[in-house]
């Protein structure tokens, strides 16, 4: 919903706002510049703009724009909204010609807010748009103000050399601008959870890598073509990031694996997982890697067994969903379009032996494990091939180089 002759939308965002003013302005320009490249991707024209504590998108398609901001990481809501100058008259006129489109009777509100040197205050802006409201519909309806819960809220936000009239505030993800922080290697399956888990990680300004190992016998295309789609829902939020999947071929080291081990072989193979994913972050420029493992989901990510597989790699291993419940995390992979029905009997759940063990040590994981097991996993990672994912946009922006990536927690 937007007032008529809309053409900017006015974008805020959160925890960029808490930084010192000289990264602040920083990641506002890695915002911007993901603004316009969602912007490209969606066929969208227009333009960004950066003003302290604010970006706008200046666009014809209004509608279109806020939902590609309401999709791009950093960004906490995006108004569609009505640009004037920042003048009670103009901010009158903006607002009785929104009601006239917009009300449609009940109760009333408007909301404003104000930033800058002006010879009024924003409770003039309310009064005087609260008046320039009802005069424009009273004549068809009843109006009645109801500043706490109002039916239809007008919202003006002036600043310094303009002002902004809207009626809508769309929510964003929040989080920071993707690209502010090195990247991570996000290991994807084609389950529910890793998807949310690499979106939590860039949700942080963290571009990843994803990265997917090819099971053999234990997986198979449908398990892979998963993965890889459900990637392809995450590049939608990333459209100037290269997120094409590096899949690994595993499955001729998982079937010696498996002839080897029996008990702790979920183990061995997280193992083997996690030390090929070291060496993709190696050749990328990768700091840490991302997982989908919660507490106690598996038998393999009990906090004993979590513990007795450290140390498979020098890296951080980041696990957001550490604390979620499988329902929590339905939710949200729900929301962002990562979720699947089907359930597959692939993947871990083949692997599994029948009786796998909840609280071994390292040391015992170690020596059931063939003495190889972490060169194969690092051959097996050289071995990789890349698989392009599809955003389901049009057209697709070119990669975003990871070394650009700043680190920018200096506060
Ligand atoms: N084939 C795979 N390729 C890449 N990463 C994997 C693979 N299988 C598992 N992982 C990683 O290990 C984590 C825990 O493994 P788990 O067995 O719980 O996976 P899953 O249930 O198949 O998938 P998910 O955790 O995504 O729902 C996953 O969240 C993912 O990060």
């Amino acid at each position: 919903m937007h007032p008529p002759d809309a053409d900017a939308v006015l974008v805020r965002h959160g925890d960029v706002g808490i930084k010192s003013d000289a990264v602040q302005a920083r990641m506002e320009a890695r915002l911007a510049e993901n603004l316009e490249a969602q912007l490209d991707a969606r066929d969208i024209a227009g333009s960004v703009e950066t003003e302290y504590g604010r970006l706008v998108i200046h666009t014809d398609d209004v509608a279109a724009a806020t939902d590609a901001a309401a999709e791009t990481f950093g960004v906490v809501s995006a108004s569609p909204a009505t640009v004037v100058e920042p003048s009670l008259d103009a901010i009158r006129s903006a607002l009785a010609d929104a009601a006239r489109e917009h009300y449609h009777g009940g109760t009333f509100g408007v909301d404003a807010r104000r930033a800058g040197r002006h010879d009024f205050d924003s409770r003039d802006v309310g009064r005087e748009g609260g008046q320039a409201v009802w005069e424009a519909v009273e004549d068809a309806f009843d109006p009645e103000v109801d500043l706490d819960d109002p039916d239809v809220t007008f919202s003006v936000e002036v600043r310094e050399t303009r002002a902004f009239v809207f009626l809508e505030k769309r929510a964003g993800p929040g989080g920071m601008p993707l690209g502010t922080q090195r990247p991570l290697v996000a290991l994807v399956s084609g389950g529910i959870d890793s998807p949310v888990a690499a979106w939590l990680a860039m949700k942080r300004g963290a571009p990843v890598v994803p990265v997917y190992l090819e099971l053999g016998p234990y997986g198979g295309p449908d398990h892979e073509a998963r993965a890889v789609e459900t990637v392809g829902r995450l590049a939608r939020w990333a459209p100037n990031v290269d997120l094409d999947v590096h899949r690994i071929p595993a499955g001729d080291a998982l079937e010696r694996l498996a002839d080897a081990v029996t008990n702790t072989r979920m183990l061995s193979f997280r193992r083997f997982m996690y030390r090929a994913a070291e060496r993709v972050a190696a050749d990328v420029g990768a700091v840490s890697i991302v997982t989908g493992e919660a507490i106690g989901q598996k038998s393999s990510q009990t906090t004993a067994n979590m513990a007795a597989v450290a140390g498979a790699t020098d890296l951080p291993v980041h696990r957001p969903l550490l604390a979620w419940d499988k329902q929590e995390v339905v939710a949200k992979a729900r929301d962002l379009g990562t979720y699947t029905d089907a359930t597959m009997d692939v993947g871990c759940d083949r692997l599994a032996p029948d009786q796998p063990a909840t609280a071994v040590s390292r040391e015992r994981v170690v020596a059931a494990e063939p003495d190889a097991l972490l060169e194969w996993a690092e051959d097996a990672a050289d071995a990789r091939e890349t698989v392009p994912v599809d955003p389901g946009f049009d057209g697709r922006a070119s990669e975003d180089d990871a070394d650009d990536a700043e680190v920018s927690n200096a506060r």
